[in-house]
């Protein structure tokens, strides 16, 4: 076993005994490793959110949608998202049926609104534009509305989903609008939906926007479903103290407030949420090794081969990420010193991690880069004609299963078409 000489998050147990250090040389880096328990856990806390009968968890895969891991995420009985055919088509590829599945689309073409509708999945649409067009698809049909609650939350200004500031849902006052053109079309809807955006902490937006879907509902009698997100955060800066959502409180007071609608609404109602990161986030850790270190006017840069293309959060949103070092010799780390983590893309806002203060770090250090499941393939490119990373599985009996294959050079050319010069 090779020593690890910083361990933040490692309490959990993470690699099960493995060494990343091994794992690294047996697979390579960059590298996803997800841990099955990990995963498993989360699915259960939320399936256990709260005691009304009639409450349904739909993972999001646009956090994650590796098969491998929707499998197991449907195996603990959770029905899913999708937001596009591709992820219709990864669900279904790991077993979920066209039930199990609410296509929560987002201005999409007829021909991508057919494909939902002959796979047979019910689909959510977020305009009074793309209402028509279902309607005109499937008149007689059955589908749902995402209303935009006015209340919005979030870790970043781009991934807040409701309130003044969004591309995101129907407005409330179009009511009225909506009614005519579900009479216009002989359509019925089954159900409605918000999403107020990614990541809270606390449970206040959340809860705050309920009474505004409620009234929403109250002018739609005998809905199916109400659908009421996702967003669950999870604490990224564990590390210096940060502590997880309050799920226990938050069960509580959502669960009192789903008898409470429902007793007025009518008790055959079901209660849908659609959490992607909390279920995924914590369940991986990304490996990558570095290969550079340097001084540039006296600011240490540790450069390493996880670009913007392998995980793009920090890039995007400035998000942060905690940092383990694994190290094969026995080197001890005798200093702390401030240090930015960089990536090998050709731009310099490819920085993972600016101004840390860590152990001393070497060439040929493995970094763990942690809390990476969610909204890391899923976003990962072939930016530079990088090759996207592998991913693997700890499984609950301690193997090790690839669950995808590195990119190879000819995954690059794979649709390219040469001219005849
Ligand atoms: C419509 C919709 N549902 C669910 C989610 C999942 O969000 P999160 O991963 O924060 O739970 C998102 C992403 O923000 C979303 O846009
Ligand atoms: N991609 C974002 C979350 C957006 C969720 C999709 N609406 C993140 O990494 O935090």
């Amino acid at each position: 076993m090779h020593k690890i000489y910083t361990k933040v998050t490692d309490q959990t147990g993470f690699f099960e005994g493995l060494d990343p250090v091994e794992l690294a040389r047996n697979y390579g880096t960059p590298l996803y490793i997800y841990n099955e328990r990990i995963l498993r856990s989360r699915c259960r806390s939320l399936k256990n959110l709260v005691t009304y009968p009639r409450f349904v968890v739909d993972y999001s895969a646009k956090a994650n949608s590796n098969p491998a891991l929707l499998q197991i995420i449907r195996s603990e009985g959770l029905e899913a998202d999708a937001m596009s055919p591709g992820e219709i088509y990864m669900e279904k590829l790991a077993g979920f049926t066209s039930d199990e599945i609410f296509y929560i689309c987002n201005n999409v073409s007829e021909e991508e609104m057919r494909y939902a509708i002959d796979e047979g999945v019910t689909v959510s649409v977020d305009s009074l534009s793309q209402l028509e067009q279902f309607g005109r698809l499937c008149p007689g049909g059955r589908v749902a509305v995402r209303f935009n609650p006015g209340v919005g939350a979030g870790h970043h200004s781009k991934v807040v989903t409701a309130g003044k500031k969004t591309k995101f849902g129907v407005d409330p006052s179009c009511v009225p609008q909506v009614k005519q053109l579900l009479d216009q079309y002989h359509l019925t809807l089954t159900g409605i939906n918000q999403h107020i955006g990614s990541l809270f902490m606390t449970d206040q937006a959340f809860l705050d926007s309920l009474p505004s879907l409620f009234s929403i509902a109250r002018q739609f009698p005998g809905l199916s479903f109400i659908d009421l997100g996702g967003g669950f955060g999870i604490p990224y800066k564990k590390g210096q103290g940060e502590q997880p959502l309050d799920l226990s409180s938050l069960g509580l007071r959502l669960d009192q407030a789903l008898y409470d609608f429902a007793k007025e609404y009518g008790s055959q109602v079901t209660f849908r949420i659609e959490p992607g990161r909390y279920i995924s986030a914590e369940c991986s850790v990304l490996l990558g090794q570095v290969h550079a270190v340097k001084y540039n006017h006296s600011h240490k840069y540790v450069g390493c081969d996880i670009g913007f293309n392998v995980l793009a959060r920090p890039v995007l949103y400035d998000s942060y990420h905690e940092v383990e070092i694994y190290r094969e010799s026995n080197v001890p780390s005798t200093r702390q010193e401030e240090v930015t983590i960089v990536g090998n893309i050709c731009e310099s806002g490819d920085i993972l991690a600016a101004g840390r203060t860590l152990p001393e770090i070497f060439r040929h250090d493995i970094l763990g880069i942690q809390d990476a499941g969610a909204y890391g393939y899923t976003m990962s490119s072939n930016y530079n004609n990088r090759l996207r990373p592998a991913e693997i599985l700890i499984r609950e009996s301690g193997q090790v299963q690839l669950i995808r294959e590195r990119d190879t050079l000819e995954d690059l050319s794979r649709h390219v078409l040469l001219l005849d010069l």
